[in-house]
This record gives structure tokens, C-alpha cells and sequence, in this order.
């Protein structure tokens, strides 16, 4: 029996991206009509650019919504390969620039050696979520848990992947990645009442649905599934 998600199909990545964007803009509107603030996690990578261009069109109370990455590239803001480049150029524009962002980069030496003040930022400012919008790699990673999370280092792969677990982030070094990354866990992640799988390609959908059928899987997305305490929402297109 394969692991649950709840499905949505599209034709194409612009139909998927206004979709998935009404989606997350109306769980924002939900957490701050009952809070008064809402917080979204955003992953990187070149599949969300279309969503996150969509979702910054969405009018909402921006003042009130923390946005802060699911992971980022241990890179300066404004390299091309940072994530929160990503997120300030294609979601924070417009109406959407008044949101406030929580950066996990910040000027060290390496994610290891910032992770105490990045631990005590999420614990304090980010959690708990609102929204988690998770892409997934061709390896069956999700954020930056990748699948050889923990192999030179016992322990971080249980950090990483179990579902109710302490720590909120993770300083990670993987041979499927260039850069050092930081990432948040599982734990952190399903702390989002509504999580959100954003993929596009059908080799992609191939790797999910072989992780999400094979109970001897060890693919990092088939924790995600089996750990969500609800069935995450799957966006997809071919
Ligand atoms: O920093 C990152 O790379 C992302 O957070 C990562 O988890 C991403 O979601 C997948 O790698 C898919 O990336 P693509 O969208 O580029 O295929």
C-alpha cells in the first residue's frame, strides 16, 4: 500500500504555479486571521521560481507573514546560487517585500559553526510553521536531507529525518551537493499544519511513487511521507 498524498495534477508548471500559489496564500490568510501572523517555508532550487513569482501577485496581509528557506546553499545572499537570492528576487517584490525574512545564511566560516544562532533563531522567530513547500531532488532528497545524510557523521540521519525530534536545523555536507548546506528537519518541517510536495517531470514522479510504494525505501522523501502527520498535498506536473 503506497504511502499517502493528496494529488493534484496540472498540465503545465504555470497552471501548477498559480495553483499551488492560491493554495499557499489562502493557508497565510487562515494562520493570520487566527494568529495574526503567519510563517511559510520555502524551498530552492529552479523547480518554485514560476510558484514563487505567482505567490508574491497574492494579496494578503504580507506584513504579517515570516518567510524564511526550507534550506540554502552555505553561499553569500547574493550569489547565484543562494536560495534566499531566489526568494528576495521572485517572492519578496511588490506587496510581498514587506514580509519579513529569516535568512539561515549568515557570515560564518561554515553552516557548523553558525548552527547554535541559527537553532536559537528557528526555535525562537520560525516555529511553528504555517506552511512548508518542499521540492524534491532526482535522488529522492527533500530540503537539503539528502540520501547519504549521516553516513561520515552517525546520528544526523535520524536528526534529520524523524518526525518528532529536537533539533530544528542541521548543518549538512553531502557528495550530491557542491556547497555545505543548512537545512531544516523533518521535525521542524511538520510542524506546518499543511505541507506542501512541489514537483515537475515525470522522472521525478517516477522516484516519488517508487519511495512512496517500497516500505524498504531509505529515500529521504519517503521519511517525509511516512513521518507527515497528514498526508502531504502533491503538486505535479509531467
Ligand atoms: O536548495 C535546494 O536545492 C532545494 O531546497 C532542494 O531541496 C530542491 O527542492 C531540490 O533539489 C529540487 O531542486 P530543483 O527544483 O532544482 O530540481
Amino acid at each position: 500500500m503506497p504511502l499517502p498524498m493528496h494529488t493534484h495534477e496540472f498540465a503545465d508548471g504555470a497552471a501548477l504555479a498559480e495553483a499551488l500559489a492560491r493554495a499557499v496564500a489562502a493557508d497565510l490568510r487562515g494562520a493570520i486571521a487566527r494568529r495574526g501572523r503567519a510563517r511559510v517555508a520555502l524551498s530552492g532550487g529552479s523547480t518554485p521560481k514560476a510558484f514563487m513569482q505567482a505567490l508574491s501577485r497574492q494579496v494578503l496581509d504580507w506584513a504579517s507573514v515570516t518567510v524564511l528557506p526550507i534550506d540554502d546553499r552555505w553561499v553569500h545572499g547574493r550569489h547565484e546560487r543562494s536560495n534566499e537570492r531566489l526568494i528576495r528576487e521572485n517572492l519578496l517584490q511588490g506587496e510581498a517585500a514587506q514580509a519579513r525574512f529569516l535568512p539561515l545564511y549568515r557570515p560564518s566560516p561554515s553552516p557548523e559553526a553558525a548552527l547554535l544562532p541559527v537553532l536559537s533563531r528557528i526555535a525562537n522567530e520560525a516555529l511553528p510553521l504555517d506552511v512548508a513547500v518542499l521540492g524534491m531532488g532526482e535522488d529522492g532528497h527533500v530540503a537539503s536531507l539528502f540520501p547519504d545524510l549521516g553516513l561520515d557523521t552517525p546520528g544526523l540521519r535520524e536528526i534529520g529525518l524523524q518526525p518528532r525530534g529536537r533539533a530544528p536545523a542541521l548543518a549538512v555536507r553531502s557528495a550530491n551537493a557542491p556547497e555545505p548546506r543548512m537545512t531544516l528537519t523533518l521535525s521542524a518541517i511538520f510542524t506546518a499544519p499543511s505541507v506542501y510536495l512541489h514537483i515537475e517531470g515525470d522522472r521525478k514522479r517516477r522516484v516519488l511513487d517508487g519511495a512512496a510504494g517500497d516500505p524498504r525505501s531509505t529515500l529521504p522523501v519517503r521519511a517525509l511521507l511516512a513521518g507527515a502527520p497528514t498526508p502531504p498535498a502533491l503538486y505535479w506536473c509531467p
